[in-house]
């Protein structure tokens, strides 16, 4: 291996050419100088075994700020954090927390498959073009790698597409992830908003706090990482990238905690879209488009928001008696006649939502519906291939309220826990009832004690479900026995009323008239 302060003699000479140059810089006329400078780096070049790649911090006429260039610095951050001198300490975008980078004209060495590299961070400052009488200044920034010629197959062909993908790693695991909602369209372009707005995707559940089946948890953990591992595969069978959950269960079991766990677990973007602010297909093509890559996209109770038109009448009756209030406001006016306007969101578009050839463009996206009443969707909705996976969110098994009892008093076993099960097996109650159970009060609430309000709260609902079922039965016996005396007072009816037609027509015999007229007296009806 050439190292290559081994070689400065080499290049000092030349070197010692560039210092005269510099020395000298304001006695040497500014042509000469430039000649001067031109020629020593020419004869470095020449005489030097190395090779130097420039990476500028901007590219292209608007210069914007290069990705290779943020790919070197992510890359970097760990070999400045070890190896640099100087460091420069930045805050990340949306955040507080701080990342540490080298500082202007550091270096530090790297090494990849038995050759040494080195990467200097530079910045040349130059006098910028500006009519005011203060000078401004103009600084660009450039990445530098050095390495031998020996190497150059090497590191053009793979070290820098190694330095790429893993500073792009590095970026997207230090990025700070988003929520996402849409705004509505009459803001898009009038208020130059953009579709749209987002916070900071903070929420803290995790697969290691959410509370079900250990089974179907793994199984669902292990489908995504199945799905982020995918690419090929999905390039192989000729399928867009990208994955649709539908979570199914009653309100409180964790449907949309669920979809916070598979977020933070996938280091995904949340889109929350509310469907029912969006006009039409085309509006909501628009917004798909508007989505980036390793993201889950949400529409959670897709029951209701399928069911645009009920909703646009709601708004409309709302409009309508707060007509008075925007009377003579043009602007106003406008604005709620276009509110008002019947949402064209079809089940057509949804579906080309889910899967048109549009929904193919980012790639590596999944889609989740939630729903409490899974059997009023429209089949064609939740096909699977639409919605590849259905995961029902159940109430509060034994095995989930262990991680919630985990999660909430720090307790893995309490001699409580054996009554809990079986009234667990006997009892529907939600996870979100649990914990909230579970969740101390005081300061002066013990494990024992929360345990034991759980259990009275099980055991309520287990007398309301009694009584409930005790009150549906008595409802139930109640109205067999009215239906059985109607079908009796109807068939009575229809007996009577054919013996009325056959006296009529004429036609009847004696003997039938008294066999009905007796069934008439045993049902009680009187002629
Ligand atoms: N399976 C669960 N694991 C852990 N916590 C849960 C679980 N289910 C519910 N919770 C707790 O209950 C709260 C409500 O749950 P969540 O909002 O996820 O229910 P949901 O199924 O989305 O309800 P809805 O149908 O009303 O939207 C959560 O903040 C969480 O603290
Ligand atoms: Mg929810």
């Amino acid at each position: 291996m050439i190292r290559r302060d081994l070689l400065m003699p080499l290049s000092s000479s030349v070197g010692g050419l560039m210092i005269i140059a510099t020395l000298f810089r304001n006695h040497i006329p500014l042509h000469l100088r430039n000649l001067l400078e031109k020629y020593t780096r020419k004869l470095f070049r020449l005489l030097s075994p190395y090779i130097q790649i420039t990476f500028p911090e901007h590219t292209g006429e608007r210069l914007k700020k290069s990705d290779v260039y943020t790919a070197i610095q992510n890359y970097l951050i760990k070999k400045a954090t070890t190896g640099a001198k100087k460091l420069k300490a930045d805050t990340l975008k949306d955040n507080q927390s701080l990342i540490l980078s080298m500082d202007d004209n550091e270096e530090v060495t790297d090494e990849f498959q038995g050759a040494n590299l080195w990467w200097s961070s530079n910045k040349i400052v130059s006098r910028g073009m500006s009519l005011s009488i203060y000078p401004s200044t103009e600084e660009k920034r450039f990445y530098r790698l050095t390495f031998h010629k020996r190497h150059r197959d090497l590191i053009t062909d793979t070290y820098i597409k190694h330095v790429m993908n893993d500073g792009k790693a590095i970026a997207l695991k230090n990025r700070q992830r988003k929520l996402f909602t849409n705004n509505p369209s009459h803001n898009w372009y009038r208020y130059k908003s953009t579709k749209w707005s987002h916070v900071v995707f903070e929420h803290p559940a995790t697969f290691d706090t959410l509370a079900m089946e250990p089974k179907k948890k793994q199984e669902i953990v292990s489908d995504l990482e199945k799905f982020s591992e995918g690419k090929e595969y999905y390039k192989k069978i000729g399928k867009a990238w990208k994955r649709g959950y539908l979570l199914y269960g009653p309100p409180g079991t964790g449907k949309s905690t669920m979809i916070a766990a598979m977020a933070n677990f996938m280091n995904y973007d949340v889109y929350d879209l509310e469907l029912t602010t969006v006009k039409d297909n085309s509006e909501l093509r628009r917004l798909l488009i508007d989505t980036s890559s390793k993201s889950i996209i949400v529409i959670e109770d897709i029951d209701c928001s399928l069911d645009l038109t009920g909703q646009r009448k709601k708004a409309k009756k709302k409009d309508d008696d707060e007509n008075e209030e925007g009377k003579g406001d043009p602007t106003k006016k406008m604005k709620k006649e276009e509110e008002t306007k019947e949402s064209k969101v079809t089940l057509s578009g949804l579906l080309n939502f889910i899967d048109g050839i549009w929904s193919a463009c980012g790639g590596e996206r999944i889609i989740i519906f939630t729903t409490n009443f899974v059997d009023k969707l429209d089949p064609a909705l939740i096909r699977k291939g639409r919605m590849d996976k259905h995961i029902e969110m159940s109430y509060c098994c034994f095995e989930a309220f262990k991680v919630l009892a985990n999660n909430y008093l720090d307790v893995e076993s309490h001699p409580l826990f054996g009554t809990i099960e079986a009234m667990l097996k006997e009892t529907n109650m939600t996870p979100a009832d649990v914990a909230e159970n579970l969740m101390p009060k005081s300061s002066m609430e013990t494990p024992d004690t929360c345990l034991r309000s759980l259990i009275e709260a099980l055991e309520e609902v287990k007398e309301e479900a009694a009584r409930k079922k005790a009150e549906e039965e008595e409802e139930a016996k109640k109205k067999a026995e009215e239906e059985e005396e109607a079908k009796k007072k109807a068939e009575a009816k229809d007996a009577a009323k054919s013996i009325e037609e056959a006296k009529e027509n004429g036609v009847g015999a004696n003997g039938k008239l008294e066999e009905e007229k007796v069934n008439m007296k045993e049902n009680g009806v009187t002629n």
